[in-house]
């Protein structure tokens, strides 16, 4: 099949699915309720970090090359040790159960048919047990929510271990939940809900630590054990040591923050303003990259997410220094549309989308995509 040919594909009288990410945002809009749709769509505070997100992405534009020979296309990239045809990753995103019944084991047998990593959150529907069950042989990592109650985190981070889990994704922007006004407005909290249930209540930590079997309790403890301000580099360094795995770090945004995670010998950066639902008034994650990617100088891996919504956006990412790129709303969005065969599609697309674009730009690899030229208006 040719790139052309999935355009044509697309375009057929029945049972079209959204492409551009307004329509599928549009048509989620349609699907879910206004609390759970509102909590995945806005941002924290006035949403200036969700409007800047966007905004980085549309200031550059691509000066492309012509005449050569854009034929053959090679869009693998090489993480944690293994090969993945395609330079895109699953962003992690809490509380799969509230878009579609069948949650994350839905997302992760996305990522294992189309062999792209999924990174599970620790505020996960369903258990990293039970996602590794689903999608065997998935590349999963598992993203950190640090507990207050520190043998919590530790305990999440052995079972990830054995269950076979890749890495560990620290997430260090949330150390408290952000100002979300869409969700005051529309009094809807997921975490009151149960929704976050799957890692927690499969814990014995955690389990053992309930002062008795209730649902307010297990609420009240999933609450208070995400909130831990005190967390600091030296956290850090201590779960570096009690840890095989490789860490990576999600939320940096400042070059002496990815200064420092390479002096604490993380392994791999992701360059994040949570999608802007965490600190409001934040630099666009694009606009952030290009001095990380300065101070890291291709030591460790430099992944990028936050308003990458299209195969262009993935593009003028790896033309930036992005090694690869990491995909939130849109395939949630896609989730809430068509469970796995909704993920799918929105995955296919961006991807397709950027193998036809990064052959009109004039690049045939990942590596000649992070040499092409881009101007900012
Ligand atoms: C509904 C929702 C839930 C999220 N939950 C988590 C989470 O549990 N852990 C985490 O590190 N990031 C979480 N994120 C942030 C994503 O990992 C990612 O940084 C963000 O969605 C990227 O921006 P994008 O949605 O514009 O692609 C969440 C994002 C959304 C939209
Ligand atoms: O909603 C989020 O973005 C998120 O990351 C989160 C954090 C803590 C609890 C639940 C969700």
């Amino acid at each position: 099949m040719t790139n052309s040919d999935l355009l044509l594909q697309n375009i057929k009288a029945e049972k079209p699915f959204p492409i551009a990410f307004s329509d599928l945002e549009k048509a989620a809009k349609e699907k879910l309720e206004v609390g759970p749709f509102g909590y995945i769509q806005s941002g924290a505070g006035n949403e200036q970090t969700l409007r800047n997100n966007r905004t980085a992405f549309e200031k550059y534009s691509i000066t492309p090359r012509f005449l050569r020979d854009v034929s053959q296309l090679d869009t693998s990239i090489s993480l944690f040790g293994k090969t993945f045809p395609t330079p895109l990753l699953f962003a992690p995103v809490g509380m799969n159960g509230m878009e579609h019944p069948d949650g994350e084991p839905a997302v992760a047998k996305a990522a294992e048919k189309l062999s792209i990593p999924y990174i599970q959150s620790t505020v996960s529907t369903y258990s990293m047990e039970d996602v590794a069950k689903a999608a065997p042989n998935s590349t999963r990592l598992f993203q950190l929510y640090w507990s207050k109650n520190e043998d919590i985190s530790y305990s999440m981070v052995e079972r990830a271990e054995k269950a076979g889990f890749s890495a560990i994704v620290l997430t260090i922007d949330t150390v408290m939940l952000g100002w979300r006004t869409e969700d005051v407005r529309n009094q809807f909290s997921p975490l009151k809900l149960g929704f976050a249930k799957g890692n927690y209540m499969q814990d014995p930590v955690f389990t053992e630590a309930l002062p008795d079997d209730s649902f307010d309790s297990y609420v009240a403890s999933v609450i208070d054990n995400i909130y831990h301000p005190h967390m600091t580099w030296e956290h850090v360094a201590e779960l570096k040591m009690r840890t095989t795995l490789p860490i990576y770090l999600k939320g940096i945004l400042h070059p002496d923050d990815a200064q420092l995670a390479l002096e604490n010998g993380i392994d791999g950066i992701i360059v994040s303003n949570h999608g802007g639902r965490q600190l409001d008034g934040v630099i666009g994650s694009l606009d952030a990259l290009p001095s990380i990617v300065e101070v890291v100088a291709g030591r460790v891996p430099v992944i990028l997410d936050s308003g990458v919504y299209s195969g262009i956006d993935v593009l003028k990412a790896l033309a930036l220094g992005a090694d690869a790129v990491a995909i939130g709303r849109p395939f949630v969005y896609g989730l809430a549309l068509a469970g796995q065969a909704g993920v799918e599609q929105v995955m296919q697309n961006i991807y397709e989308e950027f193998k036809v674009s990064l052959a009109l730009a004039g690049a045939s690899s990942i590596a000649e995509a992070r040499k092409l030229q881009l101007v900012k208006a």
